[in-house]
């Protein structure tokens, strides 16, 4: 798996810990940064995730902001980004399998490393069931389709 990795000043701390991660765990990763800790605007840099994602250069996006917020909704403005802000194991497995997410966002300002971290392998190794849930997700591809230009 190949790993879309994006943050804002206010992530730059927890996104030590997930780079970790994703090389304990053998996962290639492309930063598109930021890596200083000078204040940037999380919207481009969730932008530059999410285009990496569509347009299959990587598999899956990771998006660390304070909150997690404004890259998630940043995120889930592209045809094809279904992106989880996320703080519980529980929802960050619920939504790989229920809802095929392939972006997490998290938030550097609300979450502990090992939290963090546990979310991220959580959704990381969690697989989408398919059946009953495909025809969930095709509801929201129909929704996109009608909606996207
Ligand atoms: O949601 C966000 C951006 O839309 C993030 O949480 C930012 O990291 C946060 O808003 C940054 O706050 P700051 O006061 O500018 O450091």
């Amino acid at each position: 798996m190949k790993i879309a990795l994006g943050n804002d000043h206010a992530g730059l701390s927890l996104k030590e810990t997930i780079l970790k991660l994703l090389s304990r765990l053998g996962i290639e990763v492309i930063d598109y940064g930021t890596n200083g800790p000078a204040h940037c605007y999380s919207a481009p840099i969730a932008e530059k995730v999410a285009n990496s994602v569509t347009k299959g250069e990587t598999d899956r996006g990771i998006l660390i902001c304070g909150t997690g917020v404004g890259m998630s909704i940043a995120a889930n403005k592209f045809k094809g980004i279904r992106c989880v802000v996320c703080s519980d194991p529980y929802t960050a497995k619920m939504s790989r399998s229920h809802n095929n997410t392939n972006v997490l966002a998290l938030g550097g300002r609300v979450l502990g490393t090992e939290l963090a971290a546990l979310i991220a392998e959580t959704w990381l190794t969690a697989e989408f069931e398919g059946g009953k849930r495909q025809y969930t997700y095709d509801l929201v591809t129909e929704i996109e389709n009608r909606n996207f230009k």
